[in-house]
């Protein structure tokens, strides 16, 4: 492998004010071909933002062969890196062959002027990405992946020793596609060029490159051979959901794919489940239970509560008190009700107050029923009654069997095993 291509040293990165990149430090040999991948707004697109200096860091260092970029003149850039955007900004009015030749001028300076051997490179670029059949035709008037393949003729046209295309062949046909990477591999391999792909797609991602970068949260979390991290404990907590990866056994290919089994129309009975909620703590109790298909009430919650409205909202079997009061008895009995009909009972992370105390009265009769009773963790720190009392009615639950859930991503596993 050869030298450091690219190199992120302790970089901070975003937007007025707000940090997206954290910390960041990798390095990409010249010749590799690396794929980045991670949950939408993890910070791929800020990541080769800044490596292209379109956004400067707040901290940190960004250096292209060994290069500080912010040395470096816009020139020079143009002809170590090339980036392939996510989408088009703006209508652009000129023909498809103009704007592949706009591409060698960035790179090539443009007092130089253009020579036979620029027109060389230009067609070729044209070539490897089928348009030049369109070379005369304008732009804007081109179809979305049309487009997406003439801005990468025009990046290509740079000859770049690193290119960085960011989601830019999601939106090709599947034939385009590997057309694409299968140019991208060849310039790769026969040029030493240093390729660096930003893809959701996982098996692809795992297909072309050499090495994959897992981004999450503007942090690396995982990088190495693609099976090394497509592993189901890497990815069900960086994606937040659960993943199948399947490896051929006779190409290798690794295949991910997500679970979609609630959905399958099998007449299963879904399991129920009482949430006990208020404030918003509840929105993605409900949001994921509801995905995954289970039979949701909840209760009591009052009135115009963000909880409330998203019970309505998703049409959630919830019992409901007039807003900012006390819950009283007749509203804890219709609950208690319900409750009793639930299978498992959920207790959020919502703070409690002599006015919703009662409430984990709801968790008490489950326990007594025989019913598995979740409680979020650091009760302490949201009770508001005198004399803690939900501390210590949680206290009791949990020595009585009730379990305590930290992350909604543990308990939606745990839960699932119930399922
Ligand atoms: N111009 C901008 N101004 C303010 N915030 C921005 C801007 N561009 C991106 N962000 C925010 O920065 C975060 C990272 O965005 P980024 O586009 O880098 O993510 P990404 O990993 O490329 O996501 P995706 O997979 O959805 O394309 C997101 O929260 C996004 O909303």
């Amino acid at each position: 492998m050869g030298q450091a291509a690219l190199t992120f040293e302790k970089v901070n990165a975003g937007y007025k004010g707000r940090t997206v990149l954290d910390d960041l430090s990798f390095q990409v040999n010249e010749g590799e071909f690396i794929s980045l991948i991670g949950p939408n707004g993890c910070g791929k697109s800020t990541l080769l933002k800044t490596a292209s200096a379109f956004l400067k860091p707040v901290k940190g260092r960004v250096y292209l062969f060994g290069k500080d970029i912010r040395s470096m003149r816009q020139v020079t850039r143009a002809r170590y890196i090339g980036v392939v955007p996510q989408k088009v900004e703006s209508p652009m009015a000129f023909t498809v062959g103009q704007i592949v030749m706009n591409g060698r001028i960035a790179a090539s300076g443009f007092l130089r002027g253009l020579v036979e051997e620029d027109f060389v490179v230009i067609e070729r670029s044209m070539i490897y990405t089928n348009v030049l059949h369109l070379k005369d035709r304008y732009f804007m008037e081109l179809s979305g992946g049309e487009q997406q393949r003439v801005i990468l003729a025009m990046v290509l046209a740079q000859e770049p020793r690193i290119l960085m295309l960011d989601e830019s062949i999601a939106h090709l046909d599947i034939n385009h596609r590997y057309e694409v990477l299968r140019i991208l591999k060849r310039i790769n391999r026969e040029k030493s060029m240093t390729v660096f792909l930003v893809s959701h797609d996982l098996g692809l991602s795992s297909e072309v490159a050499d090495r994959l970068i897992l981004m999450s949260e503007g942090r690396i979390v995982a990088e190495g051979r693609p099976e090394k991290v497509l592993v189901p404990e890497i990815l069900d907590q960086v994606y937040d959901c659960e993943l199948k990866v399947q490896r051929d056994p006779v190409t290798g290919s690794i295949h991910v794919s997500g679970v979609l089994e609630n959905f399958n129309g099998s007449s299963k009975k879904h399991k129920a489940v009482h949430v006990i909620a208020g404030g918003g703590t509840g929105i993605e109790l409900f949001r994921r239970f509801s995905l995954q298909g289970f039979r949701i009430t909840s209760g009591v919650l009052n009135e115009m509560d963000s909880d409330a409205e998203a019970a309505l909202a998703l049409g959630i079997d919830a019992v409901f008190e007039k807003p900012f009061s006390a819950i009283g008895e007749e509203a804890f009995q219709k609950a208690s009700f319900k409750a009793a009909k639930a299978d498992i009972l959920v207790v959020s992370d919502v703070p409690f107050g002599q006015g919703n105390l009662i409430n984990l009265q709801l968790a008490k009769e489950a326990i007594e029923a025989g019913k598995k009773v979740w409680i979020a963790e650091g009760i302490a720190e949201r009770d508001y009654t005198e004399g803690k009392q939900a501390v210590e009615i949680v206290r009791k639950l949990l020595a009585d069997g009730a379990q305590a859930w930290t992350s909604l991503h543990d308990l939606m596993k745990e839960l699932k095993g119930d399922h």
